[in-house]
């Protein structure tokens, strides 16, 4: 077993695509940083619609085999991101995708929306504990759009970090770990309506159509984003990643659809709202790190892979 770099950043997501869509630039800034990034998903994403013609059996109501897929896009877009480390909730298949919210995929057994819990938490709280990252980002309570496995990865990630922590829990899951700072993603309303307005400006014919800003997953007041990572130096690395995400998104310049052939902004400032930890900034401005404020005797080699 390696140590790792003192500097530990997990993510939680739902389906494969997400961490890019979400945090491209974030992961791959980071990661050129040399900070350890560990991205876990919890499901593989196998109700998903499938964008390519060519690709199209592979769909849950057709062949089948999109998870298996789309474990590949993932591997894919981890090699953009510069990011290694990065793994299914249980392993793959444990969890699986429940559509969206209100068919009947929510329901069926193995579904990620009908796990208990504290099971789907436990498999997280082994890899807290082994990795013990200083930073978790996750979805906020909606799941960013009311997705049913978003709003799970939010309830298993925020359980997990509380079962983590907790000294009587789990003494065979390894010594609890207390994750200093959780951040859920989040997009600003006014940078969001700037960037659908220079997509209705500069592209309008880009896609079919464009999407409603309130589409956009984590859209809020500007006043509740504490944190901004800008990651233009990173901006190719993060399209490079959604565009290996091919069953689920269609890349065009600054701009991106899903299978809804909706356009949406491809943003390559990420942001995120503190729900846990001490802020890094000291007069309430916004961080531009996400570590900042994390205590330098937390920042120390000492986890294992
Ligand atoms: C970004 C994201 O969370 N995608 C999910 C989502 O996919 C959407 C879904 O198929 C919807 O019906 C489409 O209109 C939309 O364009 C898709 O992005 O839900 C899928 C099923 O749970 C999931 O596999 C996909 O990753
Ligand atoms: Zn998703």
């Amino acid at each position: 077993m390696k140590d790792l770099p003192a500097r530990r950043l997990l993510l939680v997501h739902a389906h494969p695509d997400d961490e890019s869509i979400n945090n491209g630039v974030t992961m791959a800034r980071y990661a050129a940083e040399g900070a350890h990034v560990a991205l876990v998903t919890c499901t593989l994403g196998e109700e998903g619609e499938v964008i390519p013609p060519d690709l199209a059996h592979l769909a849950a109501d057709r062949e089948g085999g999109l998870g298996d897929h789309r474990i590949g896009e993932l591997a894919a877009a981890m090699r953009e991101l510069g990011v290694t480390d990065h793994r299914f909730l249980g392993g793959p298949g444990r969890f699986r995708d429940s559509g969206m919210m209100g068919t009947e995929q929510n329901h069926r057994p193995g579904a990620f929306w009908a796990a208990g819990l504290d099971e789907a938490a436990g498999h997280l709280v082994r890899v807290i504990r082994s990795l013990r990252p200083q930073v978790l980002i996750t979805y906020d309570p909606d799941g960013g759009y009311g997705h049913p496995d978003h709003i799970q990865a939010h309830r298993v990630a925020m359980r997990a970090a509380d079962l983590a922590a907790d000294p009587a829990y789990g003494p065979d899951a390894g010594a609890p770990h207390t994750v200093a700072k959780i951040y859920w993603n989040r997009v600003p309303r006014s940078v969001a309506e700037e960037a659908f307005a220079r997509l209705r400006r500069t592209a309008p014919d880009a896609f079919p159509g464009i999407a409603e800003i309130d589409d956009v997953p984590g859209v809020v007041d500007d006043a509740l984003i504490t944190a901004e990572i800008d990651g233009s130096a990173h901006a190719g690395a993060k399209t490079a990643a959604m565009r290996a995400h091919a069953t689920q998104i269609a890349v065009d310049g600054p701009f991106f659809a899903l299978s809804n052939d909706l356009g949406q902004p491809l943003f390559t400032t990420e942001y995120y709202e503190l729900a846990r930890g001490v802020p890094g900034g000291d007069d309430g401005s916004r961080e531009h790190d996400l570590f900042a404020g994390v205590p330098d005797e937390d920042l120390a080699p000492g986890a294992q892979a």
